[in-house]
C-alpha cells in the first residue's frame, strides 16, 4: 500500500485471515471496494489535498483554504466525469467539513424528499450543478431540539401571493447551519407557516439569501459566521451560520409542498403523506450518520492498533526489547471491543442503509407503514454509535500515552470534528426519548392483537422472554448466537416492561414519562445494543468467502456482545437474565476471544483500507516508523522556525535579567 520499510511487517505475518477478501467485506462489495481504493489513492496522490498543516492555520487561512479544495474538488469530478458515488467517495476522503457537506447531504436530500415534482424539476439541475448552493437551515438561537417551538414566521400574503419570511425575535435568528456563514445562496428554511392568521406547523422554504451577482445578502437579510468551534483545524473549516429576515418576500411556489400546500387563495391542503415528513430528511442524514460512525471509530482504532504495537514498555529480558504495549491484557481489554464495535457499526450501517432505501421505496408508493421503524432505528441508532464512537476515539487517544496528545497523532482533531455527532441531528438525549416512546407504546400495545413489528418483533414474544432463564453452563457456550440473542432480547423486554409497569402508577403519563426518562434512556441502549447484536449475528449468517474471514468476523461479534455483557452485567444480573455465574463465565470467554484477535490485530485494521493521508497520523502510519517522523515533524512546528522565540526580548529576557540583579 505505502512504500519504504515496514515496521510492522512481522505482525502483518501473525495474520490467520485473507486480508484482501475482509477489505471486500468491509467495504460492502467489490464495487464499493474498487471505487473507495481508487478515490481514496487519488485524493492521497494529490498535493493539493494535504492537510498537513490544517491544525495550524488560522481560521480566516483555513475557511479559504477549504474553499480552495471543494473547487478543486469540484474540478476534479467534472474533468474525471465521475458517478455520484464516486463524487461523494472523492469529498468523503478529502476528509475537510465544507459547505458542500450541506449542500449534497441535505439541501438537496430536503428537496427531493419535500418537495413535488415540479419544484424538483425546477431546483434540482440548478444544485446538481452548482449554480445555486444550498444549507438546511432549521435550527435557531433559542431552539434546536424542539423544532415544533421553531419562531421563524412564513406569513402567506394573498395580495402579492409571496410568503413574507420574517425572524420576529432575536431567538428566532436563524443559528448553527452549516455552509449558511459565508457560502450558501440559497437555503431550505424551517418556518411557521401563518395562513389568514391561522398557523400551521413547520414547515420547509427555499429562500434566496445571496445575490448571485456579488454574493452580497439580498435585502432585509443579515447573515454571519457564528464564530470559532472547539478545537483546531477541525469543524472549524465549516462555516455554521447565523440568519436573521425582516419580511422578506418570496414566491408561493417556493414553499415545499410534498406534505402540504397552500392554494392561490391562501388555503392549506393536506395531502396524503404522514405530516412528519417534514422531518425526513433528519431521517436520512441520522441513517448516513450511522455509517459514518465507523468510518471514525475505525480510523481511530486503526492508529491506536498500530501505534500499540509499535510502542514497546517494561518487560526487558536481558536486555532484549520491551514489550509491545498492545500485548498487556489491560490494552487489549480497552482496544479490542473498539475494534470490534467498528465492525459491528459498519454492518449494522450497512443494514441501516437498506432500511432507509426500503422505506424510501415504500413512501415513492404512498406506503408509509414502516416509517414509524425508520424513525425509531434512525434515531436510536445515531445516538448509539455517536456515544460510543465520540467516546471511543478518546480511548484511542489514550491508548496512545502521551503521543494521542499530539494534534500529529490525529486523534485531537478527529475527536473535536467527530464530537458535534452527539448533538447534531438531533441531541442524542433528545432522540434516544424519542424511541422510548415508540418502546412504552409498543408495551403498552402488547395483548390487543396488534403484533410488534420490524426491530420490536421480539416483544411479540414477551410472555417467553419474561420467563426466559438463561441455560449457559461453560464459558463456551456464549459463543451460541441463539443463546446470546435470547439473553438480550429479554434483558430489553424486561428494561422496557419494567418501564412501562412504573410509568402506568403515574396518573398523568407525561410526568411519569419526565420522572422516569433516565430509566428509559437505559431501556432504549439495551433495545439499540440487542439490534446491533443481532444484525452482526445476521451478517455471520451470510455466505463470507476468504480464508478465515468469518471465523475472525465471528471473534469479533464474540467480543462485542461479551464486552457489553460485561459492561452491562449490572442490567443483566438485575433482570436476572443472567447468574452472576454466567456472567463471569462471559468475561473467561471475552479473554480467550482477546487472545484470538491479539495475532489479527493489525491485519483487522488494514482491511479498513485507510491510506496514510486519510489517517492523518504519524503514530498510525502504515509502515509503523512512528519515532523519526515525530521527531522530524516537531521542527516543522512554526514555533521552530527560530531559535531563540518571539518575545525573547520583550517578556523572557528582562525577567531573567530581574532575577540575576535581585541575586547580585
Ligand atoms: C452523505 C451525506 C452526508 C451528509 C450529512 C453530513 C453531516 C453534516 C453534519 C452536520 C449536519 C447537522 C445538521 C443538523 O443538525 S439539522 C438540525 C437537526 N435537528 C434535529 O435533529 C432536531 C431534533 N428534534 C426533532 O427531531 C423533533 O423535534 C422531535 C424531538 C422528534 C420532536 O418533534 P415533535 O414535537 O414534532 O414530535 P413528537 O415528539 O410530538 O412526535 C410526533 C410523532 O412524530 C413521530 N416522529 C418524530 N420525528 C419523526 C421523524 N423524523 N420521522 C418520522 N416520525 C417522526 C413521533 O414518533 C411521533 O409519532 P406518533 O406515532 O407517536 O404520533
Ligand atoms: C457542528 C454542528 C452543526 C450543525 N449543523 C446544523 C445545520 O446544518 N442545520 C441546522 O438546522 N442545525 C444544525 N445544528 C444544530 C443542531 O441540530 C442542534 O444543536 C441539535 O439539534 C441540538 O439542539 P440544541 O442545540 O437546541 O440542544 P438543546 O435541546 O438545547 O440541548 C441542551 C441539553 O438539554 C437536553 N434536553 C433538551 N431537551 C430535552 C428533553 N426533552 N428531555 C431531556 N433533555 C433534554 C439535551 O439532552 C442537552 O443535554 C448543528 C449543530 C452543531 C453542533
Amino acid at each position: 500500500m505505502e512504500g519504504g520499510v515496514d515496521y510492522l511487517a512481522d505482525e502483518r505475518k501473525k495474520a490467520e485471515f485473507d486480508v484482501q477478501q475482509m477489505k471486500i467485506v468491509w467495504a460492502g462489495s467489490h464495487h464499493t471496494f474498487e471505487i473507495s481504493d481508487r478515490i481514496s489513492k487519488l485524493v492521497a496522490n494529490d498535493p493539493a489535498f494535504s492537510k498537513d498543516e490544517r491544525t495550524m492555520l488560522p481560521r480566516k487561512e483555513l475557511f479559504k483554504n477549504t474553499l480552495r479544495k471543494a473547487s478543486y474538488a469540484w474540478k476534479r469530478i467534472n474533468d474525471l466525469h465521475l458517478s455520484e458515488e464516486e463524487a461523494s467517495q472523492l469529498r468523503f476522503y478529502v476528509d475537510e467539513p465544507a459547505f458542500t457537506d450541506l449542500h449534497w447531504g441535505m439541501f438537496i436530500p430536503a428537496i427531493k424528499g419535500q418537495g413535488t415534482d415540479e419544484q424538483q424539476k425546477k431546483w434540482l439541475p440548478l444544485a446538481y450543478k452548482m449554480q445555486i448552493i444550498g444549507c438546511y437551515a432549521q435550527t435557531e438561537l433559542g431552539h434546536g431540539s424542539n423544532v415544533q417551538g421553531l419562531e421563524t414566521t412564513a406569513t402567506f400574503d394573498p395580495q402579492t401571493d409571496e410568503f413574507v419570511i420574517h425572524s420576529p425575535t432575536l431567538t428566532s435568528s436563524k443559528w448553527w447551519p452549516g455552509g449558511l456563514g459565508k457560502v450558501s445562496t440559497h437555503g431550505v428554511v424551517y418556518a411557521r407557516l401563518i395562513t389568514d392568521g391561522q398557523e400551521h406547523g413547520i414547515h420547509g422554504f427555499i429562500v434566496q439569501l445571496r445575490r448571485l451577482e456579488d454574493h452580497r445578502p439580498l435585502p432585509g437579510i443579515i447573515i454571519g459566521d457564528i464564530g470559532m468551534k472547539f478545537g483546531n483545524g477541525a469543524y472549524n473549516t465549516m462555516d455554521n451560520g447565523v440568519l436573521r429576515f425582516d419580511h422578506v418576500r418570496i414566491p408561493r411556489d417556493q414553499m415545499l409542498m410534498r406534505v402540504s400546500q397552500v392554494t392561490r387563495d391562501g388555503k392549506v391542503v393536506q395531502s396524503d403523506v404522514p405530516r412528519q415528513l417534514v422531518y425526513g430528511t433528519m431521517v436520512y442524514v441520522r441513517q448516513t450518520i450511522v455509517q459514518d460512525a465507523s468510518c471514525a471509530l475505525s480510523r481511530a482504532v486503526c492508529i491506536a492498533t498500530r501505534y500499540s504495537a509499535v510502542r514497546r514498555q517494561f518487560g526487558s529480558h536481558n536486555g532484549g526489547p520491551e514489550t509491545q504495549v498492545i500485548d498487556y491484557k489491560t490494552q487489549q481489554s480497552r482496544l479490542f471491543p473498539l475494534l470490534a464495535s467498528a465492525y459491528a457499526f459498519r454492518f449494522v450501517g450497512e443494514w441501516l442503509k437498506w432500511l432507509y432505501t426500503d422505506v424510501t421505496q415504500r413512501l415513492q408508493a404512498n406506503d408509509f407503514s414502516t416509517l414509524p421503524e425508520a424513525h425509531a432505528c434512525t434515531a436510536g441508532l445515531k445516538s448509539l454509535t455517536t456515544s460510543v464512537t465520540a467516546d471511543g476515539i478518546e480511548e484511542c487517544r489514550k491508548l496512545c500515552g502521551g503521543h494521542g496528545y499530539l494534534c500529529t497523532s490525529g486523534l485531537p482533531e478527529l475527536f473535536a470534528v467527530y464530537v458535534p455527532a452527539c448533538t447534531y441531528e438531533g441531541d442524542n438525549i433528545v432522540l434516544m426519548l424519542q424511541v422510548a416512546r415508540i418502546l412504552m407504546k409498543t408495551v403498552s400495545q402488547l395483548g390487543s392483537g396488534k403484533l410488534p413489528v420490524g426491530t420490536m418483533a421480539y416483544m411479540g414474544r414477551i410472555e417467553h422472554l419474561l420467563q426466559y432463564r438463561c441455560n449457559v453452563q461453560k464459558a463456551e457456550d456464549w459463543l451460541n448466537p441463539a443463546i446470546v440473542l435470547e439473553a438480550f432480547e429479554a434483558r430489553a423486554a424486561r428494561m422496557s416492561v419494567s418501564c412501562a409497569k412504573k410509568l402506568s402508577k403515574f396518573a398523568n403519563p407525561e410526568e411519569g414519562f419526565a420522572e422516569l426518562s433516565a430509566d428509559l434512556v437505559e431501556a432504549v441502549v439495551a433495545h439499540c445494543q440487542l439490534i446491533v447484536v443481532s444484525k452482526f449475528i445476521e451478517k455471520l449468517q451470510q455466505d463470507i468467502p476468504g480464508k478465515g474471514v468469518k471465523q475472525q468476523l465471528k471473534v469479533l461479534c464474540g467480543v462485542y456482545y461479551l464486552f457489553l455483557l460485561h459492561k452491562h452485567q449490572g442490567d443483566f444480573l438485575a433482570t436476572s437474565c443472567v447468574t452472576p455465574k454466567q456472567a463471569s463465565l462471559a468475561n473467561d470467554q471475552l479473554r480467550v476471544l482477546y487472545s484470538q484477535v491479539r495475532p489479527n490485530a493489525i491485519a483487522l485494521v488494514d482491511a479498513f483500507n485507510y491510506t496514510d493521508h486519510f489517517l492523518g497520523s504519524i503514530l498510525g502510519r502504515y509502515d509503523g516508523n512512528v519515532y523519526p517522523k515525530l521527531y522530524e515533524a516537531a521542527w516543522k512546528d512554526p514555533l521552530n522556525d527560530s531559535v531563540v522565540p518571539d518575545g525573547y526580548h520583550q517578556y523572557i529576557r528582562p525577567l531573567l535579567k530581574q532575577q540575576r540583579s535581585a541575586k547580585l
